[in-house]
């Protein structure tokens, strides 16, 4: 069954709605249940996932959590220190497997079962200790029982855990514990994360959790101001600076120089595959900078992300010394707190009419709309704008003043739908977003982990719908395996679809499918309409003839040529209405 068979399948128009397996929980946990789910589905290898896997299989080809414990000689009995040890190791790998944590790496210190052993066994900062309790979190997340003590220990680390399962406060709380108080001897603590807004958010939490411990933070909100604040003069100003690596290298590339980073104890990446993707417009060239700048030897490096990448692991393997890599769950894979489905529309204008559709059964505001670029977000906006929606739109285009603003609205709840682009994707912990919609088919699965995570986060259910149509069957595989192998139910052919080679895969990544506009409005027609509309003509006719040479069958083919006429008659009827339009327009002007 080739590929067009399986889409005549699809356009049977079925709705694939994922019944999670398991009852939602009514409280949140934020604990992942070890679910009995069918093994992941092993996609079908090409040579070139092999290397992968091969590659990350010996990425985590080393030792497991805890070494081997030497048996005792032949008739020596364990001593009592080697039984206590070997309890603590058991008891250990007991709560990992509980929690669905590995963790890789020599001497990997024990889990933390709750905040109050982490104060007892680690000493924290008392005002730490209270501004953590004050959060009032019933128990750590699997990431933050086994990154706390690890990074409290200042291990370098490379951490995997699933969207909003509370990676910041895992490295957030080891480094105020680290640093205990404010020094006067400049930036001892930086981390950085992809976008202005999640930086922000991790600014923000950090504030709160350093009240009152005489600690300072800062978030570079604008470039211009950064000189009064970070001039040479006052650098003594900070301890934390959290920002983008944009902001970071402009102002080391200063004359002199703006920020000091050689007192850095702590450099920490948040959505580090992001932050260490390669190309153009892209962070990784910045990070070298800001990393070398960074030149305290005895530093503690920490990578966090749901999603990795090998090069991203290699990197970490090659630079960081006797580095832990934790993983909570699957690598790369989805939460299992949202309510999957892919919804087959058609068209590009089927999406709005889904679109309409889900409004009018009514959504369940906040909800978050991802499509593919900023065009497109201003499109959709201007469609819904008059739906009696509070909707809003923010992209890079708008300005800081705006997009801090729409930001605002949509956390106070005054805008109930949010259209955004993948800005928006990553790390941002809107509070109770109850659903997102995928309106662009996502350009890769990292993509759509990252968005859906946006919903279903700390514990609480979210629900994702994804539209797709004829155009998005290339990725729709790799979609649905996400889907499946995060507890979720899909037809079965799409997993058996053809797998895209990871070359079509990335140049897709790269540059996203070119779509029709989201408009229902006559608009002046634009040089790929003509392209469209004379490649449909020529179609009808190439038809016709097809028809006229089969003369003889006149009975069977009078319904198609009538089907023709008509569409050859829509065609000019649609250019005659354009012509009218543009007439009034110009008469408008
Ligand atoms: N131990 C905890 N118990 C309950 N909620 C928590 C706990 N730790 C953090 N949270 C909350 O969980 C939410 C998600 O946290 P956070 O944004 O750090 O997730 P994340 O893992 O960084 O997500 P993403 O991968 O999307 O960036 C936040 O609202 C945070 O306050």
């Amino acid at each position: 069954m080739d590929e067009h068979d399986i889409f005549k399948l699809i356009t049977a128009g079925v709705r694939f709605t994922k019944k999670s397996k398991k009852e939602q929980p009514t409280k949140p946990q934020l604990q992942p249940k070890i679910s009995k789910k069918e093994e992941p589905v092993k996609s079908k290898k090409s040579k070139e996932d092999d290397q992968d896997s091969t590659e990350f299989r010996l990425l985590a080809g080393e030792s497991t959590t805890e070494p081997k414990r030497k048996k005792p000689k032949e008739g020596k009995a364990p001593s009592a220190k080697e039984l206590e040890l070997q309890k603590v190791a058991d008891q250990a790998n007991e709560t990992r497997k509980q929690f669905g944590i590995s963790a890789l790496g020599k001497r990997i210190p024990p889990p933390v079962a709750s905040f109050e052993a982490l104060t007892r066994d680690f000493k924290l900062l008392p005002r730490l200790q209270q501004n953590l309790l004050a959060r009032n979190f019933d128990q750590p997340t699997p990431i933050q029982m086994q990154a706390l003590p690890v990074l409290l220990q200042r291990r370098a680390l490379m951490a995997c855990a699933p969207t909003g399962s509370g990676k910041t406060l895992a490295f957030l709380t080891p480094i105020i514990d680290g640093l205990r108080a404010h020094k006067t001897s400049g930036l001892r603590a930086l981390v950085l994360a992809p976008t202005r807004e999640l930086a922000q958010q991790i600014y923000r939490e950090c504030a709160e959790l350093t009240r009152e411990t005489g600690l300072r933070t800062h978030f570079i909100s604008k470039v211009s101001e950064a000189k009064q604040k970070h001039g040479t003069e006052c650098k003594q100003r900070y301890d934390i600076l959290v920002s983008t690596p944009n902001r970071v290298r402009f102002l080391l590339q200063q004359e002199p120089p703006l920020l000091d980073l050689s007192q850095v104890e702590w450099f920490v990446l948040d959505e580090a595959d992001r932050l260490m993707e390669e190309g153009q417009n892209n962070f990784k060239e910045q990070l070298d900078d800001i990393y070398a700048a960074c030149s305290l030897p005895t530093k503690c490096v920490a990578f966090f992300s749901a999603t990795y990448t090998v090069p991203v692991a290699k990197w970490a393997l090659r630079h960081l010394k006797n580095l832990v890599r934790i993983t909570i769950g699957v690598q790369n894979s989805a939460t299992e707190s949202v309510q999957q489905e892919l919804l087959f529309v058609g068209s590009e204008g089927g999406k709005l009419v889904a679109m309409r559709d889900l409004v009018r059964q009514g959504l369940q505001p906040p909800v978050l709309v991802f499509v593919q670029s900023k065009e497109r977000a201003k499109q959709l906006f201007e469609e819904l704008l008059y739906d009696g929606i509070n909707v809003d739109v923010i992209h890079a285009e708008r300005s800081q003043h705006q997009r801090d603003n729409c930001v605002r609205a949509f956390r106070e709840g005054s805008i109930w739908v949010l259209i955004c682009t993948e800005l928006m994707g990553r790390g941002i912990d809107f509070k109770g977003v109850n659903l997102v919609i995928n309106y662009d088919f996502p350009p890769t699965t990292i993509s759509y982990i990252h968005r859906i995570g946006r919903t279903g986060r700390a514990g609480r259910p979210g629900r994702a719908i994804t539209f797709f149509t004829q155009e998005d069957t290339a990725n729709l595989r790799s979609i649905a395996v996400i889907i499946k192998n995060s507890g979720g139910t899909v037809p079965e052919y799409m997993l058996q679809m053809k797998k895209v080679k990871k070359s079509e895969a990335k140049i897709r990544a790269k540059k996203p499918l070119d779509r029709e506009d989201i408009s229902t409005k006559i608009r002046p027609e634009t040089k790929s309409d003509e392209i469209h509309k004379s490649a449909k003509l020529k179609k009808v006719e190439k038809t016709e003839k097809i028809i006229k040479k089969r003369q003889g069958k006149e009975k069977d083919l009078k319904p198609k040529q009538k089907k023709l006429g008509k569409i050859k008659v829509d065609l000019k009827a649609v250019d005659k209405r354009k012509g009218k339009a543009s007439k009034t327009r110009k008469e408008k002007v």
